[in-house]
């Protein structure tokens, strides 16, 4: 074998040894480059800069990223994080390039630590306007009925209302820093709705008591193994991971994936459920069993609920 021949012979074992042991449907589905560096272009919504999130999208993939920007406050959000959070939800949906959208936080301390106590008043929660609200909730039922996949990428802690925000994602991907927890019985609030819907569906009953009776903090191992979490990899790798996870959604079929999405949303508890829990939290809000906790957070102490009384 000579020249042109003796080329033809090595290639084909290259591409013998590269493909030994794929089926033929694993060649065609496989992935060019999963690992190749994502790039992200900054946008605003209707030409209105955000303040409290930062918004991306992938250059040429059909990628969106919301970050939820107060690292600070471990992310703690307000209700205009939540507006802006709603603006950019919106403009992800109505986006037909983007096919997948990835919630997380700024900073590796925390994807989020849930509502901002220091702005909870006793009719919800008071953005610039002074106008209380729970908007959070409606957030909730934004990203379970947008028709593409959320991917909640968590480093540090997802705790309160972070942690129903990664419950309500399709799936989430955490660091090995990563924590997981609900603290609302500490702090005078809790998430009757999704926060118990949404656990109980991906963990079970028993282990979705514990979460809330004890309001116990979860590492990312023991979150995995729980249900909570799809994966845990290196912090270094985590936005690589959940960038290949992003991929290989975008390469299916989006209306069979569409579909599926509010079809498994469809085997548990539906939002009206979730509005008279909301409801049950904000009349909660206006006690001083509540106003306790809250206040108790922001004095950093204690809290002591011993002279509120546990009725027959
Ligand atoms: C997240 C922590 C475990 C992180 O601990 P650590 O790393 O040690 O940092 P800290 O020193 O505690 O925090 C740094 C800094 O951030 C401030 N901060 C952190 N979290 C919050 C917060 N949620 N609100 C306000 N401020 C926060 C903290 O005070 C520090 O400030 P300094 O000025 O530097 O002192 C830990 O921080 C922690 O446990 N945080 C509180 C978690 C919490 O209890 N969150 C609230 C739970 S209730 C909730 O989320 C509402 C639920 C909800 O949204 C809802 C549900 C159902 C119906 C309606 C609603 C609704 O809309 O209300």
């Amino acid at each position: 074998m000579e020249g042109r021949g003796l080329q033809r012979a090595a290639q084909l074992a290259r591409h013998i040894c590269a493909n030994q042991g794929a089926s033929q449907f694993e060649r065609i589905h496989k992935l060019e480059d999963p690992l190749k560096p994502v790039q992200w272009r900054s946008c605003s919504v209707g030409g209105v800069d955000f303040e409290e999130i930062l918004y991306e999208k992938s250059v040429g993939e059909g990628i969106a990223k919301v970050t939820i920007n107060r690292p600070e406050c471990r992310n703690a959000f307000t209700p205009k994080t939540v507006e802006e959070m709603q603006r950019a939800f919106q403009d992800a949906r109505d986006d037909s390039d983007v096919g997948v959208v990835i919630l997380t936080g700024k900073g590796t301390k925390a994807f989020c630590s849930g509502g901002d106590v220091a702005v909870r008043s006793k009719q919800g929660y008071v953005g610039d306007n002074q106008i209380p609200r729970l908007n959070v909730l409606d957030l909730q039922i934004q990203i379970r009925r947008l028709p593409k996949p959320v991917i909640c990428m968590v480093a540090g802690y997802a705790v309160g209302g972070g942690h129903v925000l990664q419950l309500v994602c399709d799936l989430t991907i955490a660091a090995d820093n990563a924590v997981f927890g609900q603290t609302g019985p500490k702090v005078g609030s809790f998430d009757a709705g999704f926060g118990v819907s949404a656990m109980t569906h991906m963990i079970g009953a028993r282990k979705t008591r514990e979460v809330w009776f004890l309001t116990r903090l979860y590492d990312a191992q023991e979150a995995l193994s729980m249900g909570l979490c799809n994966t845990v990899v290196p912090l270094d790798k985590l936005e690589e991971e959940t960038v290949k996870w992003c991929r290989e959604i975008l390469q299916n079929s989006p209306t069979a994936i569409r579909v599926l999405k509010a079809s498994i949303n469809a085997t548990e508890a539906n939002s009206d459920a979730q509005a008279m829990a909301g409801n049950s939290t904000l009349i909660f809000y206006n006690s001083e069993e509540a106003e306790e906790g809250r206040k108790s957070y922001l004095e950093k102490r204690k809290p002591d609920f011993s002279k509120f009384k546990r009725l027959p």
